[in-house]
């Protein structure tokens, strides 16, 4: 069972950096953030195996950009895959993402998240890219707190987990416990921490 006191230290995280986070994208110059995660660094396209699926999200204000590796890994010949919801009590899937361009095959789903079709086949990501609210240098995760990502590594513990985010969203600790699933890499605008 969790721990209230973890469970408000992770709250407390979340509100912060929620909010710093938009600040911070808002805060930069248009010619920074049209170059900001333009292509995955080098070691990262090397750990990524030549037929992989590849999961990776629509970014919300605030997160880290991830059209631009949409596109990159497209053009490579991958499949592209999205997180679909139904609801906050169903696991979270992934279904194919076929148009990292214009996203004319994205509608408004849950939460009013835009996200693939019903119709769109349903694939299991091997390398997934994922958004985060914080990380430390150790390759720990605090998500926005409804447990999709969490519990979708815990079902798929195989798949290779890269994390995208703001150097500023780093944190010397977080607070963590037994479900809360590490990151094998995370890129920023000015490092890649990992391999770990
Ligand atoms: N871009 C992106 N897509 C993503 C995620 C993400 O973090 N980023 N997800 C990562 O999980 C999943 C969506 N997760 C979500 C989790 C919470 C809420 C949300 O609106 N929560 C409400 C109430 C939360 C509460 O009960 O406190 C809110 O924030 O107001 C939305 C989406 C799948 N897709
Ligand atoms: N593998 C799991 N099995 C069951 N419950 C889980 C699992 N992983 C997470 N949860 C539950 O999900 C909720 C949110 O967990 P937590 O606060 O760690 O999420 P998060 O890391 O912020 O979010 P996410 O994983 O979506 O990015 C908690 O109630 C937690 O108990």
């Amino acid at each position: 069972m969790s721990d209230p006191e973890i469970i408000q230290q992770k709250k407390s995280i979340r509100n912060r950096l929620r909010k710093a986070r938009v600040e911070h994208a808002a805060s930069l110059p248009k010619q920074v953030s049209a170059l900001v995660f333009h292509r995955p660094p080098t070691a990262v396209v090397d750990m990524v195996p030549e037929d992989a699926v590849i999961g990776l999200y629509r970014a919300d204000p605030g997160e880290a950009p991830a059209s631009s590796y949409a596109k990159f890994f497209f053009e490579r010949g991958h499949t592209i895959a999205l997180p679909w919801l139904v609801d906050l009590n169903t696991p979270m899937r992934f279904r194919v993402h076929t148009d990292p361009y214009g996203e004319s095959d994205l509608a408004k789903g849950y939460f009013g998240l835009m996200q693939g079709s019903e119709d769109a086949p349903e694939v299991v990501p091997d390398v997934l890219f994922m958004p985060l609210v914080a990380f430390t240098a150790k390759g720990d995760r605090l998500g926005q707190g409804g447990g999709f990502y969490d519990k979708w590594l815990g079902a798929h513990p195989d798949v290779i987990r890269i994390g995208l985010a703001w150097d500023m969203q780093e944190v010397p600790e977080l607070p963590i416990e037994p479900h809360d699933m590490p990151l094998t890499a995370i890129v920023t605008p000015t490092r890649l921490l990992g391999p770990f």
